[in-house]
C-alpha cells in the first residue's frame, strides 16, 4: 500500500502570528501506486509538502498520513530522491545502493539479489564498481533512483530529480522513469518546475497557488493518456506533439502565469 493523504494541512514557519504562512488548507489524496506531480510558482511550498510526507518537516495545522498513519518521522515505507544526487562519493555504485538495505538489516543473499535486479533494470550493471565522480550527472541520478527503488518503498518522493541535468539527459531520464514506473509501479509524489515533465510523467498534476500555497486545481492526465493511447508512442517528442498533450500543457501554463501575475501585482 502507499496512500498519501493531506488533511487540511497548514504550515507556518516561525510564530503563528508573525511567522511566514507557507501552506494553507492543503487537501489531497494520492492513491496507491498513483503518480502525482505538483507544480506551482517558486516558493509556493512544493518542497515543504514533500518534506512533510518524508517526515522531515512537521505540519503546523492538519495532518499528513500514509496508509492512515500520521507521519512523525522518516520511515522505511518512504524513499526520497533529491535534485542533488546525494551519493556517497567514497562508495562505489554497488555500495551506495547497498547502504539502505544494510540499514534495514536485509540478509546478504537477499541484498545481492535485489541489487543485481535493480542494476539490470536501470542498465547500471557494468558500472557497479564505479565511483560517483566517474559517472555523468544522468548516471549518478540513475544510481540515486536505483538506491531508492531497491528499498522497495511504498512511496517514492522525488524533488526536482532531473532539475540538475542537461536537457537531453533529462529527456532520457524521463523516458526511463516512465518505463520503470510502468514495470514497477509505486506511489510517487514528484515535484517539478517543468510543466511538460509533469504532464508526461504523472497520472494527475496538482497546481498550487502562490504562497501561502493551496491546491488550486488537480488535472487528471491518466484518463486522457489512456483514451489517446500516449503509451503507443515510444518517444517523448511524439507524445508532446499530440493535441491532447499540448492542450493540458497550455492549461497548466496559463494557470501558473495567473499565479505569477498575482504574485507581482
Ligand atoms: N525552514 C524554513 N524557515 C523559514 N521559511 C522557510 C523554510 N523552509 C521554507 N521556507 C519558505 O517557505 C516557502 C516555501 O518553500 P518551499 O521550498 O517549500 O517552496 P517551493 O515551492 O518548493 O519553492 P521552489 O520552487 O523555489 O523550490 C518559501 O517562501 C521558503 O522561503
Amino acid at each position: 500500500m502507499g496512500v498519501i493523504q493531506f488533511n487540511d494541512v497548514g504550515k507556518i514557519f516561525g510564530p503563528r502570528e508573525t511567522g511566514f504562512h507557507a501552506l494553507q488548507n492543503i487537501n489531497l489524496e494520492i492513491r496507491d501506486k498513483e503518480f502525482v506531480a505538483i507544480v506551482g510558482p517558486s516558493g509556493c511550498g512544493k518542497t515543504t509538502c514533500l518534506r512533510m510526507v518524508a517526515g522531515f518537516e512537521p505540519t503546523t495545522d492538519g495532518v499528513v498520513t500514509v496508509d492512515g498513519t500520521p507521519i512523525k518521522r522518516p520511515g522505511p515505507n518512504r524513499a526520497v530522491v533529491f535534485q542533488q544526487f546525494a551519493l556517497f562519493p567514497w562508495k562505489s555504485v554497488y555500495d551506495n545502493i547497498d547502504m539502505g538495505l544494510r540499514n534495514l538489516n536485509v540478509s546478504r543473499s537477499e541484498r545481492e539479489a535485489r541489487i543485481a535486479d535493480i542494476l539490470t533494470l536501470m542498465n547500471l550493471t557494468q558500472y557497479a564498481k564505479h565511483f560517483p565522480h566517474q559517472l555523468s550527472g544522468g548516471m549518478q541520478q540513475r544510481v540515486a533512483i536505483a538506491r531508492a527503488y531497491v528499498l522497495d518503498p511504498d512511496v517514492l518522493l522525488m524533488d526536482e530529480p532531473f532539475g540538475a541535468l542537461d536537457a537531453q539527459t533529462r529527456v532520457v531520464m524521463q523516458e526511463e522513469l516512465v518505463r520503470l514506473a510502468r514495470k514497477n509501479p509505486r506511489t510517487v509524489l514528484f515535484i517539478t518546475h517543468a510543466v511538460e515533465e509533469a504532464v508526461y510523467l504523472a497520472d494527475r498534476v496538482a497546481i498550487m497557488t502562490r504562497a501561502p500555497g493551496r491546491i488550486k486545481e488537480v488535472l487528471d492526465v491518466a484518463s486522457i493518456r489512456n483514451a489517446e493511447d500516449w503509451d503507443s508512442h515510444e518517444k517523448i517528442e511524439d507524445v508532446m506533439d499530440l493535441e491532447s498533450f499540448v492542450h493540458l500543457r497550455t492549461h497548466i501554463w496559463r494557470s501558473l502565469r495567473e499565479e505569477k501575475a498575482a504574485q507581482h501585482a
